[in-house]
């Protein structure tokens, strides 16, 4: 194959590909490795999918709500082999929109798996070589094993998006977004959930607001058991049962789901040799601009020490293309306030800082703003489930530096408060914006 390429990508994931089409927008010649499907876990066995699932789950809480509401509703079963094919049609369409969009942009894409073999240069079983000047690692991560007894008994998360049919009863061992947003799909979906949680459910959010998502999980029938720590699996598929460092065991499940992070794709693409340093778990460590320690080799995405989100890779991959390709030398890309939202039951959204982290950053001049309400969808109906929305200000001007909300609409709504924090929100922009009445975002609005 032919040398001399400007860029080399491996990882056609949501970090490999934005830096390899902005590289060719800007001009370059890219090859782009990949053996797996384009798009990586986000459009194959993450975000795309799952969020379908969550779609579909949210349509079975609204048919009970409608129930609620005075609809005479029949029992409502999903056709779970319908809904895999629209599915996993809607997914094919994105990869032969991207197999499309490579070819216009003249990337090479080779279906293979790569290593790096110097700092320029990488190579591939089959024997294929490729040379440029930049190499951008963007292999991103797996699911994360145990080595203990009977863990080839459990899904991991890719296998998920597999299932035939939905499991009666399931196990989910994890406390992050994974386990936490498969725990409410399938509740909802009407299976019956153990989510088995070993310390802490969902670090990183705001405490206040996981405790009520945590009962709003309970009061859906998800049984959330706490400090358990699972050492064996036994049984079969089909019947499977947990043992835990406590004796105490967990039974009768016909599956489960492992959803206990994730792991670098770091090992066995050449990085020892060459010198390129990551940390404990195997993350790339990068600096600002991605590069790593070595020069000419750059890393984005999930194989690396950020955020693993698919808008981090994206904008990384991006700022990447513009200071190699398009000469802006300064590019890099704002991490200081990213927003993310958990797809649970309800949603879950931070941007900014927690209010433990305000304090440390900020001492006394940290104030919180928080409140609880019942949406009004909720209360037609005569339920009491809560919302919560609260603010982390700083000094006497109150510059918001962390928005927390919990409830339904919050995935749709946190987006527009995100961008203005980022440009500098204050309490006074809040108490004097003209809300939309009646909906969960006027909530942020109305806590003076
Ligand atoms: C179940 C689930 C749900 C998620 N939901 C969300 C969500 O709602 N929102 C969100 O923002 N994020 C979500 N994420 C995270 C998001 O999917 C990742 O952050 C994102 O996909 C990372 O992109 P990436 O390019 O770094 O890696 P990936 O998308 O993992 O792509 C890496 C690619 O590299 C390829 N590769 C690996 N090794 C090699 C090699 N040696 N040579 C060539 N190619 C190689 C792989 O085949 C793969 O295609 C979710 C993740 C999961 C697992
Ligand atoms: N909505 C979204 O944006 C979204 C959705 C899914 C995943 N993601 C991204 O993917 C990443 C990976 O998700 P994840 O849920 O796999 O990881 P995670 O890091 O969010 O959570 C891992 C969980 O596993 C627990 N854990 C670790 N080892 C364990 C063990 N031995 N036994 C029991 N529990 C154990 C941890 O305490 C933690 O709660 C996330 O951090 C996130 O960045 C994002």
């Amino acid at each position: 194959m032919s040398d001399g390429f400007d860029l080399i990508v491996l990882g056609s994931g949501s970090g490999g590909l934005s830096v390899a089409q902005r590289a060719a927008r800007l001009g370059a010649s890219v090859a782009l490795f990949d053996p797996d499907a384009l798009g990586g876990t986000c459009v194959n066995r993450g975000c795309v999918p799952k969020k379908a699932m969550w779609f579909a789950a949210q349509m079975a809480d609204m048919h009970r709500l409608a129930a609620d509401y005075g609809f005479e509703t029949t029992p409502m079963r999903l056709d779970w082999a319908r809904f895999r094919q629209l599915r996993d049609q809607y997914i094919a369409g994105i990869r032969r929109r991207y197999d499309a969009r490579l070819d216009a942009a003249g990337i090479r894409v080779i279906r293979e798996t790569a290593r790096l073999v110097s700092t320029d240069a990488v190579a591939t079983q089959a024997g294929t070589r490729a040379s440029a000047r930049h190499v951008v690692i963007a292999t991103g991560a797996r699911p994360r094993r145990l080595d203990i007894p009977g863990f080839e008994l459990g899904m991991l998360s890719d296998d998920i998006f597999a299932l035939e049919s939905p499991p009666k009863r399931i196990a989910v061992v994890g406390a992050g977004y994974i386990a936490v947003e498969f725990a409410g799909v399938l509740r909802a979906l009407g299976c019956e959930v153990d989510l088995l949680v070993r310390e802490n459910l969902l670090t990183g959010f705001d405490g206040e607001l996981v405790e009520a998502l945590s009962l709003q999980m309970q009061a859906h029938g998800i049984r959330v058991l706490r400090n358990v720590r699972v050492t064996a699996a036994r049984g079969r598929p089909g019947d499977i049962t947990l043992e835990t460092d406590s004796g105490a065991g967990y039974g009768n499940y016909d599956a489960l789901l492992w959803a206990i992070g994730r792991t670098p794709n770091s090992g066995d693409i050449g990085l020892e040799s060459l010198g390129i340093a990551c940390d404990e778990h195997g993350h790339i460590l990068v600096d600002a601009y991605q590069n790593t320690s070595v020069p000419g080799v750059y890393a984005v995405g999930d194989v690396t020490d950020r955020k693993a989100l698919t808008p981090v890779a994206v904008a990384a991959g991006r700022a990447l293309a513009d200071r190699l390709i398009g000469g802006l030398a300064d590019a890099r890309f704002d991490d200081s306030a990213i927003p993310s939202v958990v797809f649970s039951e309800p949603p879950l959204g931070m941007v900014g800082l927690t209010e433990q982290q305000a304090h440390a950053r900020y001492g006394d001049t940290v104030s919180v703003h928080s409140s609880r309400y019942t949406p009004l969808q909720w209360m037609v109906a005569g339920r009491s489930e809560q919302s919560v929305v609260k603010l982390v200000c700083v000094g006497e001007e109150r510059r918001v530096v962390g928005i927390h909300v919990l409830g339904p609409g919050s995935d749709e709504l946190l987006q527009g408060f995100a961008v203005a924090m980022q440009k500098g929100l204050y309490w006074h922009d809040l108490k004097t914006a003209i809300a939309i009445h009646p909906t969960a975002a006027e909530e942020l609005l109305l806590l003076h």
